[in-house]
């Protein structure tokens, strides 16, 4: 089983790429996995996977892709020829570009002599509140509901998890099995700011309920001591999966 530390993936959301490797450096001893997201790829490219994977980093590649199947294949080969770990599109692109997506990554992967990627497909973005999601998004119904069901179609389109709230978590392990990733953001300690993030849970609820993985970046990346921030995630799971209370 997984221990805490595997289980954390902390968010790089920097833009300055020496910041993001001192980051590297210094939490390494507590992160199983480095998320570089839209703003460090953005400003530091692909240089920025290869630099994070030269010091031994594995990568979380999080550019939620969401365009017409072709696209989406086409970038996923792309970046599993990278060599990330994990990268992943929205769900809401559908079964096919999904689909699509996962072959491509497999491919690309195999091309450059990588592992293949484990992909991922983005539910419902842990920014958004069930008001938003009824009156701003206009869609209708509970977001545990939609979550679920894209979970669903995810899995039967072959990819290998999902992104979820860590609310959600519990209702897509009954849908999905033991065997399905679920990635969750909208990761607060307990006292820490939630910011944008409208879908939260504490580290050790969350892997209470069953999280293969928990992201966290601000509540890290922003304490006056990343590492004593990190330590302490890593900390709180392993109380919880000591006790055997995993879901
Ligand atoms: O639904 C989602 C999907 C992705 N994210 C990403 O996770 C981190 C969370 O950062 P915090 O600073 O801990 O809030 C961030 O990179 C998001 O892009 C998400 O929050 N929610």
């Amino acid at each position: 089983m997984l221990n805490g530390k595997d289980r954390l993936i902390v968010a790089l959301d920097v833009s300055d790429g020496r910041r993001a490797l001192e980051l590297v450096d210094m939490l390494a001893p507590f992160t199983g996995m480095f998320k570089v997201g839209m703003e460090l790829f953005y400003s530091g490219g692909a240089d920025m996977v290869k630099e994070i994977k030269k010091k031994g980093g594995k990568i979380f590649l999080d550019l939620k892709m969401h365009d017409i199947p072709n696209t989406v294949s086409r970038a996923a080969g792309a970046l599993a020829g990278l060599g990330v770990d994990m990268l992943n599109v929205h769900a809401a692109g559908g079964r096919e570009m999904m689909r699509q997506a996962a072959l491509a990554a497999r491919e690309g992967a195999a091309a450059a002599g990588n592992k293949p990627p484990l992909v991922i497909a983005v539910t419902v973005l842990t920014s958004i509140s069930q008001e938003m999601f009824n009156n701003e998004m206009g869609l209708q119904g509970k977001i545990i509901d939609r979550v679920t069901a894209w979970a669903e179609i995810t899995r039967e389109a072959g990819l290998d998890g999902v992104v979820s709230s860590p609310l959600e978590i519990a209702a897509i392990r009954r849908a999905c099995g033991d065997d399905f990733i679920i990635v969750t953001p909208g990761i607060r300690p307990s006292g820490s700011v939630r910011a944008d993030q409208k879908r939260v849970m504490t580290p050790g609820e969350a892997v209470k309920d069953g999280a293969s993985y928990i992201v966290a970046g601000r509540p890290i990346t922003g304490a006056e001591d990343p590492a004593a921030a990190a330590r302490a995630i890593t900390e709180e799971m392993d109380a919880v999966l000591e006790k055997g209370c995993v879901r």
